[in-house]
């Protein structure tokens, strides 16, 4: 049987070796165009989805206005707007569909892919790469001992969580702030 401790030290050993490959100016970029949205729209799917769901969540805490493009109660997106789209192999049909739409209706856009070739990411104003092993595994990316897309969404959640940290900093926005936006009914 596999040890786990083990695995566990090697998933963060694939971790840091994505963290060397990834792109100072690229983060920038995605941190200012957060930064200065009216209001962020995020799109993913599967585990990519539930790490993009927690950075959702994150923005709100920022005092971000930030919806779940399928919510029952996500608002018409328009110009001013930020789609924010997670898509590890590039090549997600609906997250390409519902990309065009926003990008049609005037929303800046921005992609955070394991495949920057891919058909969405290259439509993005916004490029944030993430080199780390996908579902269905793209080139040019850090390999994993594990299956399928763990690497990358692992990768994405961490990413979103220092981002956000960046974003505190950047918006002059403090932890008491963030803990006191959070919901307060239980
Ligand atoms: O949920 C997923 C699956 O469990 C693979 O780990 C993926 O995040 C989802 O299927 C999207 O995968 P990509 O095609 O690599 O974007």
């Amino acid at each position: 049987m596999t040890n786990v401790v083990e695995g566990f030290g090697q998933a963060v050993a694939e971790l840091g070796r994505v963290t060397g490959r990834l792109d100072e100016k690229q983060i920038t970029g995605f941190i200012e165009a957060v930064a200065r949205a009216k209001r962020i729209f995020l799109i993913g799917v599967g585990r990519e989805g539930l790490s993009t769901r927690a950075f959702t969540m994150r923005l709100m805490h920022l005092g971000k206005e930030a919806h779940w493009i399928w919510d029952d109660t996500t608002p018409a997106i328009g110009s001013g707007d930020l789609l924010i789209a997670t898509s590890g192999s590039g090549q997600i049909g609906h997250i390409d569909y519902v990309f065009d739409q926003a990008a049609a209706a005037g929303a800046d856009t921005a992609v955070v892919t394991g495949d920057p070739s891919g058909r969405t990411a290259r439509k993005a104003k916004t490029l944030l790469w993430v080199p780390a092993a996908v579902y269905k595994g793209n080139a040019d990316v850090v390999a994993s001992s594990q299956p399928m897309g763990n690497l990358f969404e692992q990768s994405l959640l961490i990413l979103f969580d220092q981002i956000v940290i960046a974003l505190a900093q950047r918006l002059g926005v403090s932890k008491d702030s963030m803990s006191a936006r959070h919901r307060n009914v239980e």
